[in-house]
């Protein structure tokens, strides 16, 4: 039988703003840092726009065309270390417009899934340069059905219970998620995880851009809405494990999707 268990590397990273060289540069340093250490994770993960940051007004000159530089540094980098890698998102320029998306691989390299954000945060001006997605985001980890969504995304809990209806068991959330609102991070992340007896998977990026402070405070929360791993607000890899075997413990103990009245308030 397949482990159900999965050791986790978050690389909360600093991101340069409008500087995709430098974050290419940084990103591979950190993904070479996290398979180099003693216990090798299975899965790795990067922040949300790690390769350009917030460049909004220069974004159509900065994003990746079709994703392909991205696309190709992380699935050969997947291929080579045997490991999945939900990697961030990007900015990705695709028909005529951009694109805060997420590209996931296999540990062959292999492309799991892809997922454009859906909601776009107004506080940080993305409706006015960004497209949005238009489809949810699954993939499945050696076997077991994960989500996808990035940052914003959190405060929309209709889109975590909707994957956890459809089976899944974890979401990952890549984000650029600043001050002052360390406590709705905090709060929101768990919240999803207890609510949906999920693992909820943050990856925040830290430093700061122009005003803007990046508090870090990547998380890794348990199905019980424990806080089994958390960053500071420095660059540096997280780490945790997680056991799938513990979502169907916690979703028998308090069966919650089988005493869901959906008729009385869908
Ligand atoms: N990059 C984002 O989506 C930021 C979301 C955020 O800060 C929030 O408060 O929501």
């Amino acid at each position: 039988m397949s482990s159900t268990k999965l050791k986790l590397a978050l690389l909360q990273m600093d991101i340069q703003i409008g500087e995709p060289e430098a974050n290419f540069i940084r990103a591979e340093r950190m993904l070479t840092e996290a398979v180099s250490a003693g216990d090798k994770p299975d899965l790795i993960m990067l922040p949300e726009m790690w390769n350009t940051g917030y460049a909004l007004d220069r974004i159509h000159e900065l994003a990746d065309k079709e994703g392909v530089r991205t696309r190709e540094k992380l699935a050969a980098f997947a291929q080579e270390h045997g490991v999945l890698l939900v990697g961030g998102s990007i900015a990705e320029k695709r028909d005529n417009g951009v694109y805060n998306t997420i590209h996931a691989f296999g540990r062959n390299g292999e492309e799991l899934g892809a997922y454009d954000k859906i909601h776009l945060f107004r506080l940080m001006d993305e409706e006015k340069y960004l497209q949005p997605g238009t489809q949810t985001g699954t993939l499945a980890l050696d076997g077991t059905p994960a989500g996808m969504m990035i940052c914003y995304d959190i405060r929309f809990p209709e889109l975590f219970r909707k994957l956890a209806l459809s089976g899944v068991k974890a979401v990952f959330v890549p984000a650029e998620w600043p001050n002052p609102r360390l406590h709705h991070w905090r709060t929101l992340l768990q919240a999803r995880a207890i609510e949906n007896q999920m693992y909820v998977i943050a990856c925040n990026r830290c430093g700061q851009s122009g005003e803007t402070v990046f508090f870090g405070h990547s998380m890794v929360i348990d199905p019980w809405g424990e806080v089994i791993a958390e960053s500071d607000d420095r660059e540096g890899i997280l780490t945790a494990e997680i056991d799938f075997a513990i979502v169907d413990e916690v979703r028998a103990r308090i069966p919650i999707f089988e005493d869901r009245r959906p008729t009385l308030y869908e």
